[in-house]
C-alpha cells in the first residue's frame, strides 16, 4: 500500500525555541518541492540535552529514525471500534480537549521530547473521495502535487489515534507539525511536551477558517521562519456536533473544560482490580453534586488490549478503562490520591 521513497519531509524541527540546546544538524536530501518554498536544506534537531529544559526532554529511550524520535502506534489486531484507542501508545490519553466543543483530544502523559515523531495517521485509503464529511481526511500527494490517495480516519475501525489530534487556536498552542515520509502522514513535536499537555496542530488555513480560527500576519511569517507552511491536508470540514455533555450547565463546562479545579471527576478502583471496575464520580459543576455510579468496560495496559476479566499484570496511570456505560475513558491506579492522576 505504501510505495518505498527516498524522499521525505520535515516541518518545523527547527524551531527557535530550542537554541539553547546544543543542535545537531542532519541534512536531508530531498524536500519534496511541491511544497511551498520549502527549503531543501537542513533539518536542525536537537538530541543533545544541554539545559535543564533539554535534558528534561531527553528520553535515550526512545528509538531515533533520520534525527527523530519515534513512537509508533500500536499494533492492533482489533476490528471493531475499539481499534483506533488500542493503537494509542503509552504515554498518552484520548479524553475531552481542553478546547471548548473540540470534542476529544490527544494529550501527553508523559514527557515527549521535541522532534519526536508519532503515527502514522491510518484510515481508509481510496483514490477518490466522494463522501461530503472532510472532518478527518489528510492528502497524500506525489512530488508535483498530484493527489496521490485519500486517508480518511472517520472509521475508528481502521483509524489510528492521530485522528484525535485537535486544531491549535493559536500559533503558541501548535505543538506538533506534519510530515509526509514514504507516503504516510506523520506528526512530530516541534517542542518538548510536558505532561497533561494537549497535543495541536495547525490545520492550515481553510479548515481554520472553518473552524473559526485564523492565523494573523505575524503568525504567518513566524510560520514562515520556523518552516511551518507545510502542508497540512486536511481540507474543509462539516463540524460535528461532538459535544455530548448536554446539561443546564452547559456554558460552565464550556468556560472551564475539564480543568481540575473547575471540573473534577475521578475514579476509585476496586481493590481487587477486577477488572476495569471503577466508580465513576462526576461533579456537576453547578449544584457541585457529585453523582457517583459503578462502571465496567474494556481496558488497555501500556497500550496492549486487555480482555474484559483479563488481570492487571500491576497498574499504574497507563491503564485505561473504557466504560460501556458512559463510553468514556478514565485510568485505573492502585495509589491512594487516584485524583491526582485521574484528571478527566
Ligand atoms: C480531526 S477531528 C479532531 C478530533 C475530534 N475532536 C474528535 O473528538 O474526534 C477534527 C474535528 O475536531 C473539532 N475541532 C478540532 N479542533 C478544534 C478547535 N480548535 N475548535 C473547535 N473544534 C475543533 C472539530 O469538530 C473538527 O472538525
Amino acid at each position: 500500500m505504501v510505495e518505498e521513497t527516498s524522499e521525505y519531509v520535515v516541518s518545523t524541527v527547527n524551531a527557535p525555541l530550542r537554541t539553547s540546546c546544543k543542535q545537531e544538524i542532519l541534512h536531508i536530501d530531498k524536500a519534496i518541492p511541491w511544497l511551498k518554498s520549502y527549503p531543501k536544506s537542513d533539518l536542525v534537531i536537537n538530541l543533545n540535552p544541554f539545559t535543564d529544559e533539554c535534558y528534561k526532554c531527553f528520553d535515550p529511550d526512545l528509538p531515533v529514525e533520520h534525527g527523530l524520535y519515534i513512537i509508533k502506534n500500536v499494533k492492533t489486531t482489533i476490528d471493531n471500534e475499539d481499534h483506533v484507542l488500542a493503537t494509542l501508545p503509552p504515554g498518552f490519553t484520548v479524553r475531552q480537549s481542553t478546547i471548548p466543543n473540540a470534542g476529544l483530544g490527544v494529550f501527553a502523559e508523559t514527557r515527549i521530547p521535541s522532534g519526536t515523531r508519532l503515527g502514522p495517521y491510518d484510515g481508509a485509503l481510496s483514490k477518490k473521495f466522494h463522501g461530503d464529511d472532510w472532518t478527518y481526511i489528510f492528502l497524500v500527494a506525489y512530488k508535483d502535487g498530484e493527489i496521490k490517495h485519500y486517508i480518511d480516519g472517520k472509521n475508528k475501525e481502521k483509524a489510528s489515534w492521530l485522528r484525535y489530534m485537535n486544531c491549535a487556536r493559536t500559533i503558541d498552542e501548535e505543538n506538533l507539525d506534519v510530515y509526509q515520509y514514504n507516503y504516510e502522514i506523520y506528526y512530530v513535536t516541534n517542542q518538548c511536551i510536558k505532561p497533561g499537555t494537549e497535543l495541536l496542530i495547525w490545520y492550515g488555513d481553510s479548515y481554520g477558517e472553518s473552524l473559526g480560527l485564523k492565523r494573523t500576519s505575524d503568525d504567518d511569517d513566524y510560520a514562515e521562519l520556523s518552516g511551518r507552511n507545510i502542508i497540512v491536508g486536511i481540507m474543509n470540514t462539516i463540524k460535528e456536533p461532538i459535544q455530548r455533555y448536554s446539561s443546564s450547565c452547559y456554558k460552565l463546562y464550556e468556560q472551564k473544560p475539564f480543568q481540575k479545579t473547575g471540573y473534577s471527576e475521578f475514579c476509585v478502583v476496586q481493590k481487587n482490580f477486577e477488572l476495569c471496575k471503577f466508580v465513576l464520580c462526576e461533579r456537576n459543576p453547578c449544584s457541585k453534586q457529585f453523582d457517583c455510579h459503578q462502571c465496567e468496560g474494556y481496558c488497555f495496559h501500556f497500550g496492549r488490549y486487555i480482555k474484559k476479566k483479563q488481570e492487571f499484570l500491576h497498574t499504574d496511570n497507563v491503564n485505561k478503562c473504557k466504560c460501556h456505560m458512559t463510553g468514556r475513558w478514565n485510568c485505573t491506579d492502585a495509589h491512594a490520591s487516584v485524583e491526582a492522576i485521574c484528571t478527566y
